[in-house]
């Protein structure tokens, strides 16, 4: 999914976590620091998150992986501006987030307007994103190329499958043109080829634009393919048991077998993969 105005922030230039960490004195895209996170009050709060400190290089492709009700979807929505945390403080680019201001959000389920065309759900996020009218059709075309979609911009988002409808959430979520995407287990509802096909193409598309990215997964397959790093939270209130960089070959080109095949590939899958299991003890 190349695209000819592929962004390449000057932090994505210095490197992500696992091609050389990017310099302590730049402000990280994303800070999270000393952050709890409780739901509901008294007798019936339930402590979700922390405390967790962590710091995403802009760039870098996070991945989040965890036993369920470690607090990966709380961690993805404090930093969406979702929720507010309890204690500790979640900043993006030095800034609270707002929801829908600093991110585009992609759910598990696409979440499109069923009465809009495909290109009417974009372009409504082009408008929310300021974009002059005249020019949405010509960026609609340009997501949809970006997300393998090339000419569905008429069709019924009835009319597509579950993975081309997630796809056009992909596209919607970066019509906003923000630096950074939040990902909350977008493939787990889809069949295991058509996950593939989105994961190698997610891969490329974050190879080629350097976007910073949080991808929440069970899958630790998954979570070696696609990241730059891996962080594995305990079992809830999660805390950071585990936290390393993927440093696999990331030009956006690479044959998606070959890179399964790397001895390095084998050897993070087993060490997350233990670092998950332990967690779930
Ligand atoms: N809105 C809510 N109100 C009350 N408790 C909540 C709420 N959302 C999440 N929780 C609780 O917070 C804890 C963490 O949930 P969260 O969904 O963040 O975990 P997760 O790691 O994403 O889980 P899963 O992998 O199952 O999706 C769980 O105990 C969950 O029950």
């Amino acid at each position: 999914m190349p695209s000819p105005d592929d962004r390449r922030t000057g932090a994505r230039e210095a490197g992500p976590a696992g091609a050389g960490a990017a310099p302590s004195d730049v402000t990280p895209a994303v800070a999270v620091r000393e952050v709890t996170h409780r739901y509901g009050r008294g007798a019936d709060a339930v402590t979700a998150l922390g405390p967790l400190s962590l710091d995403i290089p802009a760039g870098e492709f996070l991945v989040l992986v965890g036993p369920s009700g470690s607090g990966k979807s709380t961690l993805l929505r404090l930093i969406a501006g979702f929720e507010h945390a309890s204690s500790g403080e979640v900043t993006v680019h030095g800034r609270t987030p707002e929801p829908g201001r600093q991110a585009g959000v992609v759910f598990q389920q696409p979440r499109l307007f069923p009465w809009r065309t495909v290109g009417e759900n974009i372009a409504l996020a082009l408008r929310y994103a300021g974009v002059p009218r005249a020019e949405r059709p010509a960026r609609v075309e340009e997501l949809l190329e970006r997300v393998g979609l090339a000419g569905t911009a008429r069709r019924r988002t009835w009319q597509i499958s579950g993975g081309q409808q997630q796809r056009v959430a992909i596209a919607r979520a970066l019509a906003g043109g923000k630096d950074l995407l939040l990902l909350d287990e977008p493939f787990a509802a889809l069949d295991a080829l058509t996950r593939e096909r989105l994961q190698e193409d997610l891969r490329t598309v974050s190879s080629r634009t350097g976007i910073t990215s949080v991808f929440v997964t069970h899958s630790v397959d998954e979570a070696v393919f696609l990241g730059t790093r891996a962080v594995v939270l305990s079992a809830g209130p999660g805390t950071v048991a585990l936290d390393v960089p993927i440093p696999l070959p990331r030009t956006g080109s690479e044959d998606p077998d070959g890179l399964r095949g790397l001895p390095e590939y084998a050897a993070l899958r087993a060490e997350i993969g233990a670092a998950v299991r332990d967690a779930a003890r």
